[in-house]
């Protein structure tokens, strides 16, 4: 059992959260509310019945449920609801700044209008600020099993709302789809300025890390556990300090590893890694971030010294500028004082 007090610094530090899928903090319940609300049929006939669907062999088969889950979302109401709802259970967690996902395509392709998905999460993000003093930003992914044709015709849609969200990313199939294969709409986001990371290294090669470095110029790597399997990237990644946004629930319920005790955190760490940890999708993984850190800790032998480092690795490798940074980690600093 974990000591006390340990358990007490991870629950209250002061922490950001920054690979979290907005549509991945659906729950079940909200889910069958918002089914009843707009009249959409679901193929499952109650919340529990739903929850056990969610036995997941690997990345797709959480994505077929994934989108499924998220067809409930018709109005602007419905993307403010499930946003102010992570909000507030981050919040909870002691999560002082989030960074957020959203993919625009799971709706659009349902007929949802852009502004419909990116001004009900703002709003939230609005609310939470006012109501919590907690900051938010958004990340728009793309979504790489569709052509980059789709990615290109997203990004021009979402150019009206520029200042509503500050990068992109890249989710949903990874094998078989390659960083490559976005090079032209990445190099346009660049040009725009907006921040770039992609998800890399999770199901997919060591050297989709290295493409998505080198042909996307992104700037964090989201999951990128793979890297250990390339010593030359590893040292790379530790070098030019790049953070990788680990999340520990989500790969053992995505079969990454098998269980958490074999997880390779304290191994990314000990590789000089700027690792944080964080919940991806906590609806369907298990857990919010508080839970991800409480689980690590209770399966590896990691102490109050890591705790403290993941704290200031998730300021440290957000997109907050360098004011709010320093005034967060004296925050971490003062809470292990
Ligand atoms: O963990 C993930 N990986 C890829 N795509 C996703 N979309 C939501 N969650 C994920
Ligand atoms: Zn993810």
């Amino acid at each position: 059992m974990m000591d006390e007090s340990l358990r007490n610094l991870l629950q209250k530090m002061p922490k950001a959260e920054l690979h979290i899928h907005i549509e991945g903090s659906l729950e079940p319940e909200l889910i069958f509310a918002l089914a009843k609300r707009n009249g959409v049929a679901l193929r499952y006939a109650s919340v529990d019945e739903l929850r056990r669907a969610y036995a997941f062999t690997d990345l797709q088969s959480f994505l077929d449920i994934y989108y499924a889950g998220a067809s409930v979302l018709l109005h602007e109401q419905d993307f403010y609801d499930m946003t102010l709802a992570y909000l507030q259970r981050a919040h909870a967690d002691n999560v002082r700044h989030a960074e957020i996902f959203f993919d625009p395509q799971t709706h659009t392709e349902r007929g949802v209008a852009f502004s419909t998905v990116i001004d009900g999460i703002h709003r939230a993000l609005d609310d939470a600020k006012r109501h919590w003093g907690m900051s938010g930003a958004l990340i728009m992914c793309f979504l790489r099993h569709l052509p980059e044709e789709d990615a290109l015709a997203t990004l021009e849609q979402a150019i009206p709302h520029r200042a509503k969200f500050i990068g992109v990313g890249l989710d949903s199939s990874e094998r078989g789809h390659p960083p490559e294969k976005f090079a032209r709409v990445f190099a346009r986001c660049k040009e725009l300025g907006l921040h770039l990371v992609a998800h890399a290294g999770e199901e997919g090669p060591p050297d989709y890390i290295r493409s998505a470095l080198d042909v996307l110029h992104v700037e964090r790597i989201d999951h990128g556990v793979r890297c250990l399997e390339d010593a030359a990237l590893t040292r790379r990644l530790a070098e030019q300090r790049v953070p990788l946004t680990v999340c520990p629930l989500s790969n053992i319920k995505l079969r990454v590893f098998d269980r958490l005790a074999d997880h390779n955190l304290l191994k990314l760490l000990e590789a000089g890694l700027l690792v944080t940890v964080n919940s991806d999708d906590p609806a369907y993984f298990g857990g919010y971030v508080n839970d991800n850190f409480l689980r690590m800790f209770e399966a590896l032998p990691l102490g109050r010294e890591q705790a403290r480092l993941l704290a200031r690795n998730s300021f440290v490798a957000s997109f907050l500028d360098e004011a709010a940074k320093r005034k967060l980690l004296e925050e971490v600093d003062a809470c292990f004082a």
